[in-house]
């Protein structure tokens, strides 16, 4: 769980779903690490070596709290003197100011459509660095400059529903968790369903099913959980069990219920 804290633990598990779901076709976008203040040649060369291509969103190390969410864009090589480590440089992706938010509930999940960041042209630019705060653009209410797109485009497809559930699927095992969510966009050039976040206490704004699916979820580990026979002892015993408070999927639920 608490991998999901650290952008550097949650990006290594994003990059290797690359290979886990080759058949689907999906991806995180390149990055780098950025551990400690170093001379800017060093970080360029860095830059170069791991061929990310600009604009670079620079998000912090650190992926919960306040300050997680002030995040940076970066159009040329220069302005790498912008970034403060300990941080990650990802590669921006263009997809058309649409966020897709996949929120988790033990077996189900429930896709949502956020605004997002506009598209930028491909490639170093003399632009200024952009500061900005996800919350700004990624809210179901967020109204900002940087999520009106310049240009008219095409509609995109949306996810695949087969490509999002192996997605999930993928993700429950590798994390080990039943409440979860994940930022996916889609690549306006490749339609790759692209992973940029994963979320360990995620909101569930707009799954009005959130509550019965965690109901229905803490029955299902419940049932897990109730020895064979004592199920048979008494018709009750699968609510009223006590060893369910030392079980982590339901400790997760219980505090994102506090939220
Ligand atoms: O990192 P912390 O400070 O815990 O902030 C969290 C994250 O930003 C969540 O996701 P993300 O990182 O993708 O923004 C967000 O959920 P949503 O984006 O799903 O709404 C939560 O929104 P609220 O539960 O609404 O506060 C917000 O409290
Ligand atoms: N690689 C990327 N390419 C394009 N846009 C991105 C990328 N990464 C993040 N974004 C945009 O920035 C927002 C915040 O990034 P995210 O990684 O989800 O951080 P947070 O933890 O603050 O939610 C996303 O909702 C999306 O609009
Ligand atoms: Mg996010």
């Amino acid at each position: 769980m608490t991998q999901l804290l650290d952008r550097f633990a949650s990006y290594r598990i994003m990059s290797k779903l690359r290979n886990s779901l080759r058949d689907w076709h999906i991806c995180s976008p390149p990055y780098l690490e950025i551990h400690s203040s170093s001379d800017l040649s060093t970080l360029q060369q860095a830059v170069t070596t791991q061929d990310l291509s600009f604009p670079l969103i620079c998000k912090t190390r650190v992926a919960h709290g306040s300050l997680s969410h002030e995040m940076s864009l970066i159009f040329s090589a220069g302005s790498l003197a912008d970034v403060h480590p300990p941080c990650v440089l990802q590669r921006f992706v263009n997809h058309g100011a649409i966020l897709h938010k996949v929120f988790v509930v033990g077996d189900r999940h429930f896709c949502v459509e956020r605004p997002s960041l506009k598209n930028f042209p491909s490639g170093p630019s003399d632009r200024e660095t952009i500061f900005f705060n996800s919350h700004q653009v990624s809210k179901p209410e967020s109204n900002s400059d940087l999520t009106e797109l310049d240009e008219q485009m095409p509609s995109l497809p949306p996810p695949s529903t087969e490509a999002v559930a192996a997605l999930v699927r993928e993700l429950r095992l590798q994390l080990g968790m039943a409440l979860f969510g994940v930022d996916v966009i889609i690549n306006i050039n490749t339609h790759t369903l692209t992973v940029i976040d994963i979320n360990i206490f995620p909101s569930y704004e707009g799954v009005p099913q959130f509550f019965s699916s965690l109901l229905d979820h803490i029955q299902s580990v419940l049932d897990k959980q109730t020895p064979p026979e004592s199920t048979t002892k008494t018709t009750t015993s699968a609510t009223s069990s006590p060893s369910v408070s030392s079980e982590s999927d339901y400790s997760v639920s219980s505090s994102s219920l506090h939220k």
